[in-house]
């Protein structure tokens, strides 16, 4: 048997997010943003950060999968939808849920940026540092967390739990 453990808490969340916003409010001061939301894990982040930045803003949805409904990365990243819109000349943000690997964001970071973007950040609830196999320049981090699988606020575990509102860990149940 297994059961959910809360890693990072509704409330924690909400704080941190405030602050992310407010960093990122001052950061791009007299600038438009786009930010782009990386699906779908990231969709929770998305919704909840941009209401937290006082900035002219739009969003525009990317969605990239290695992982399938496996717990590892394939190893492959694909673009499952592309933009909607060009980026040419905008300040881009990227939100995303969490980097892992960093297989995903390193791909995304190659594409967008052949794009010719003004500027182009990253912006990461969760980083697990532990498993990067492709390094990531990271500007925004949430919180950084210890090497295990974590699903809730956006992340999945065979597809589901990406409605809880905290971030939790699946551990076995000794019996
Ligand atoms: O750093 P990495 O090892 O590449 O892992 C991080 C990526 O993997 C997950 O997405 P997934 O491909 O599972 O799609 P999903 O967001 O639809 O769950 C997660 O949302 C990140 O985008
Ligand atoms: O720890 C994780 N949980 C859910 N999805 C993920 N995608 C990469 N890492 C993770
Ligand atoms: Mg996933």
């Amino acid at each position: 048997m297994s059961h959910l453990d809360v890693l990072i808490s509704e409330e924690k969340i909400k704080n941190r997010i405030k602050e992310l916003g407010q960093q990122i409010t001052k950061d791009y001061e007299g600038k438009e943003i786009c930010l782009i939301c990386v699906l779908k894990g990231g969709v929770m982040f998305m919704v909840d950060l941009s209401k937290e930045i006082d900035l002219p803003l739009e969003m525009d949805f990317m969605a990239v999968s290695s992982y399938g409904n496996e717990m590892t990365s394939s190893g492959v990243v694909k673009i499952i939808k592309d933009l909607d819109d060009p980026i040419e000349g905008k300040h881009v943000l990227i939100i995303e849920d969490i980097i892992d690997s960093g297989r995903t964001l390193s791909y995304l970071v190659k594409t967008l940026n052949n794009r010719k973007p003004a500027s182009l950040r990253i912006c990461t609830l969760l980083d697990k540092p532990e498993q990067r196999i492709s390094d990531v320049q990271v500007d925004y981090v949430g919180f950084t967390i210890p090497d295990e699988f974590v699903l809730g606020y956006g992340l999945d575990y065979m597809q589901k739990y990406r409605n809880l509102p905290y971030i939790a860990v699946m551990r076995e149940t000794e019996e």
